[in-house]
């Protein structure tokens, strides 16, 4: 495991901020930007000059007057404390409609995420290769593996018996598609995506706003 020994110390909004900035300091470096101020990361979060300093601050970084901070040395911190500087290895589990557009999508290696296996337990889809990936049988994922992290894009009345199988295989990190609440030690951690209910916000803010 990746050590990350200032992750702990930052709260939750800064550490949820960081994608963000990582983002950005990558577009800055592509362009050969060698420092950026406070101010320009603020605009680019669309949030205050004073939360970039804390958050900056907060990873041991202090700026020069001036000048700001150093794109490449922000830019390898964030990448250290995400732990996405030697590429996190992803188990996907579902290989379905969902699973297949993940195995495909390219933008994983860029921001050191690599889905390395895909696991199903249609047998139908057991050994056949799809989006290049062998599928392996779900019930074969035991504990030796170097994955962390996994991906679920199963139905949901079967996402809570694929997350006891991934804690059990040792997984840390679950990223969650289904529509399913799953319980899971504390030591695991679960990020839901709910396109559904994000474009129920949506809808609801324009809501706010027209009328
Ligand atoms: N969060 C979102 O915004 C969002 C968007 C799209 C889909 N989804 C959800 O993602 C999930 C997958 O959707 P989909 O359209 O790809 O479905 P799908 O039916 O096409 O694929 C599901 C896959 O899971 C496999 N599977 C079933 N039970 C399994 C188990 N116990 N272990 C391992 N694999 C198993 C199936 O064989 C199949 O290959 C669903 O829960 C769906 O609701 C969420």
């Amino acid at each position: 495991m990746t050590d990350q020994p200032a992750a702990k110390k930052l709260s939750a909004r800064t550490l949820s901020r960081l994608p963000q900035y990582l983002r950005y300091l990558e577009v800055m470096h592509a362009q050969g930007v060698a420092h950026v101020t406070s101010a320009q990361l603020a605009k680019a979060l669309g949030c205050s000059d004073a939360l970039t300093r804390k958050d900056v601050a907060a990873m041991g970084h202090s700026g020069r007057a001036g000048q700001g901070y150093s794109v490449e040395a922000l830019r390898y911190t964030i990448a250290h404390i995400l732990g996405v500087t030697s590429g996190r290895r992803v188990l996907l589990v579902g290989a379905g409609n969902l699973g297949t557009a993940l195995m495909s999508y390219e933008g994983f290696g860029d921001r050191g995420m690599h889905i390395t296996a895909v696991a199903d337990s249609d047998p139908a889809k057991i050994g056949q290769i799809i989006g290049g990936y062998t599928i392996l049988d779900i019930n074969d994922i035991g504990t030796d593996h170097d994955m962390e992290l996994a991906i679920v894009a199963v139905p949901g009345e079967v996402a809570q018996d694929v997350a006891d199988i991934l804690v059990d295989a040792g997984i840390t990190g679950i990223l969650n598609f289904a529509p399913r609440r799953l319980q899971v030690p504390d030591h695991v951690r679960v990020q839901t995506v709910d396109l559904s209910a994000e474009l129920q916000i949506l809808a609801f803010h324009r809501d706010g706003t027209s009328g």
